[in-house]
């Protein structure tokens, strides 16, 4: 022994719950290796920096895990809060926001400008990893104006948009090149003019064009309520036929996801699911374990219920 070595007095035994830990991660490991999962972020799940901190950095280890995460992200809050400031009112018709030529400047400015580069500076933090980009570059979606039908009646939405078409191109070029593609939703139509395209229809469109393993969306409620407001039934799984009835039965920004979600599953994508984004590192928690956080559409399975997590309780 050298005279500037040192021997570590009683060392403190490694833990082997953390191995457990990881060793049942090893399915999913070999699951979705080399498979790309688009991750919708909901702007409800951004709500303070820890929580983005956590996001980033499940993303950036589902990429060093050999997985191909592509972020899809909204901003709906943020975009209601800058109108706010600048004197703009936000309206809501089905979920969707009323867009006119004025609200379509913050949306593209508070999207692209704002959160995206957001979560592209926090997930960069963990390597080179994270590129923004919106529908708008390389063609990658070219919108279609969409009005919507509430009571009944035809409701002009002003400039926003449904994904007429997507050229993935761009996205799997950052892809091949190890990149975390980070997309927001807004997008030309033929003409050039942009609109606003809800993101969780814009991931849904994405991963159905990219093949998708699975679509994950984080928001900010445990999953889909059977019947929100009235009752605290949760559903974990459903089929795409059973989520296609109930459709027309949910409110909110809950119609624009679980439509997406429908999509998403009836175009070929394996599975999607809802889950809880104000649960810290909900993606690694939804991806890494078989317990069924959230709600999932999966074809083929009967509509199974559960009760919210107690208070305080772990996902
Ligand atoms: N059946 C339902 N189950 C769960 N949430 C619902 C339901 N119907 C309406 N909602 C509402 O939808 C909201 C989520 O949509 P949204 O606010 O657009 O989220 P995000 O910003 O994540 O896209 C929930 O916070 C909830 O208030
Ligand atoms: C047409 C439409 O409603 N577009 C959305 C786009 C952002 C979004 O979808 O954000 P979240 O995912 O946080 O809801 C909006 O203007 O709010």
């Amino acid at each position: 022994m050298t005279e500037s070595s040192s021997v570590i007095q009683n060392p403190r035994r490694p833990d082997p719950a953390k191995a457990r830990t990881l060793a049942a991660a090893l399915p999913w490991l070999k699951r979705y290796h080399g498979r790309t999962i688009v991750v919708k972020y909901g702007g409800n799940a951004m709500t303070d920096d820890a929580l983005k901190v956590a996001f980033a950095e499940d993303i950036a280890f589902l990429r060093f895990a050999g997985f191909k995460p592509v972020v899809v992200h909204g901003g709906g809050p943020q975009i209601s809060r800058m109108l706010d400031k600048l004197g703009i009112k936000s309206e809501f018709r089905g979920g969707l926001r009323v867009t006119t030529p004025e609200a379509m400047d913050v949306v593209r400015m508070v999207l692209v400008g704002q959160v995206q580069r957001e979560l592209v500076g926090l997930i960069n933090q963990h390597g080179a990893l994270a590129v923004g980009l919106s529908g708008e570059d390389a063609g990658l979606f070219t919108a279609e104006p969409t009005n919507t039908v509430v009571d009944g009646e035809e409701v002009d939405l002003g400039l926003v948009g449904e994904v007429a078409k997507v050229r993935p191109e761009a996205v799997l070029d950052l892809i091949e090149a190890g990149r975390v593609p980070v997309v927001s939703s807004v997008a030309p139509d033929v003409n050039g003019l942009v609109h606003n395209v809800n993101a969780d229809t814009a991931a849904a469109a994405l991963a159905i064009a990219l093949g998708a393993e699975k679509l994950l969306v984080l928001t900010d409620v445990e999953g889909l309520y059977r019947d929100y407001g009235n009752s605290d039934d949760l559903i974990q799984e459903i089929s795409p036929e059973a989520l296609g009835e109930m459709l027309p039965r949910l409110d909110a920004g809950m119609v624009p996801k679980m439509r997406a979600c429908y999509e998403a599953v009836t175009g070929g994508v394996p599975r999607a699911t809802v889950v809880d984004g104000r649960e810290p590192h909900a993606v690694l928690l939804e991806i890494f374990t078989d317990e069924g956080v959230g709600t999932q559409v999966l074809p083929g399975v009967a509509t199974r219920m559960r009760k919210p997590y107690a208070t305080g309780e772990q996902a």
